[in-house]
């Protein structure tokens, strides 16, 4: 399998940040509130920021440390789970640099009946993203190795599948000079996931590899091709991740299902239907529906 750089986790540690909160099931703790302690860390790439130097770049762990006061001091919780789920949130939806986040919350004379050190709880969040991959095969059996490959995705973890596009029946896109091949079934699959890309791609090639993918030569025919067309908005020039894919927008093979399924989504600052719109009429006309091929299922 080929090797994918692993995706930045790097981290911003902020701990014990206390403060009186009324947070409790017992009448008493909302009337006389306690302590709780606040750790939380943040999963992000801080490369950027230590290449430039600017905060801009980052997380302020100024700033992180009064949101996470205000909600220790906010409107009070029966559960400290539920402080700590929107501590989590804040970060997710104040810092977009911020993949992942953990926080865990301490209640340290917490009203238990008998001697202990400490309780607390834990939550983690990671931010989903939206990501949409080609499959393609002309080899074998096509329609069971999209199948597979579909609920293989829908397996990851972090992942869910929001949209399949119809199964399209479409003439091999060969290099010049090389000999004819079977036609292919392609389709497009729509992801939100927590994953990073490196992984969805990694993930993409274990797939490959469970279907007997072998890479021999460019543009052969294979019985399955798991590619991933975009990811978010993030660009990528790294050989072994582009982003979002360099031939997508002009592959009939994959604008003509996408914009099956979401003609709107954005590929290149462009709409995928009208850039469908804009290929040479023979390439969309050698992309055909997939007649007589159930719809892939995702049971
Ligand atoms: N967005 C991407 N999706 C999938 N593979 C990518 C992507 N960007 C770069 N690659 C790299 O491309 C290499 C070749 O992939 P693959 O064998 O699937 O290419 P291909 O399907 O023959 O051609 P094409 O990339 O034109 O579809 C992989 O090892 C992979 O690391
Ligand atoms: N019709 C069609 N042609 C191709 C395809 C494909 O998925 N469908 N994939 C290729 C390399 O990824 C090369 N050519």
């Amino acid at each position: 399998m080929v090797r994918v750089a692993e995706a930045p986790r790097d981290r911003i540690e902020l701990r014990g940040v206390r403060a009186t909160g009324y947070h409790g099931v017992f009448e008493f703790e909302r009337r006389d509130g306690q302590e709780f302690v606040v750790d939380v860390v943040l999963g992000l790439d801080l490369a950027p920021a230590a290449a430039t130097d600017a905060l801009d770049r980052t997380v302020d762990y100024g700033g992180l440390a009064l949101q996470v006061l205000a909600r220790i001091e906010g409107e009070p919780s029966d559960l400290i789970e539920t402080l700590a789920g929107r501590i989590a949130d804040d970060v997710l939806a104040s810092a977009p640099i911020v993949a992942d986040v953990e926080v865990v919350v301490h209640k340290p004379t917490a009203p238990i009946p008998t001697p202990f050190g400490d309780v607390a709880v834990v939550v983690r969040r990671s931010r989903t993203r939206v990501a949409r991959v080609a499959l393609g095969a002309n080899l074998g059996d096509r329609r069971s190795a999209l199948q597979g490959a579909l609920l293989g995705l829908a397996g990851l973890p972090g992942t869910r599948v929001t949209g399949v596009a119809p199964l399209v029946e479409t003439a091999a896109v060969t290099l010049p000079g090389s000999g004819p091949q079977p036609d292919y079934l392609n389709t497009v699959v729509r992801l939100e996931t927590a994953l990073p890309p490196a992984d969805l791609l990694a993930a993409a090639h274990r797939i490959e590899a469970a279907y007997a993918r072998v890479r021999t030569e460019r543009w052969g025919a294979r019985t399955l091709d798991v590619d991933l067309l975009s990811y978010d908005g993030v660009e990528s020039a790294a050989p072994e991740l582009l982003l979002p894919h360099p031939r997508a927008h002009e592959r009939a093979f994959v604008l003509v299902p996408w914009a099956a399924l979401e003609p709107g989504a954005l590929l290149l600052g462009r709409r995928v239907d009208e850039l469908l719109a804009g290929l040479p009429e023979e390439e969309r006309a050698s992309v055909r529906p997939a007649e007589g091929e159930l719809p892939l299922e995702l049971v």
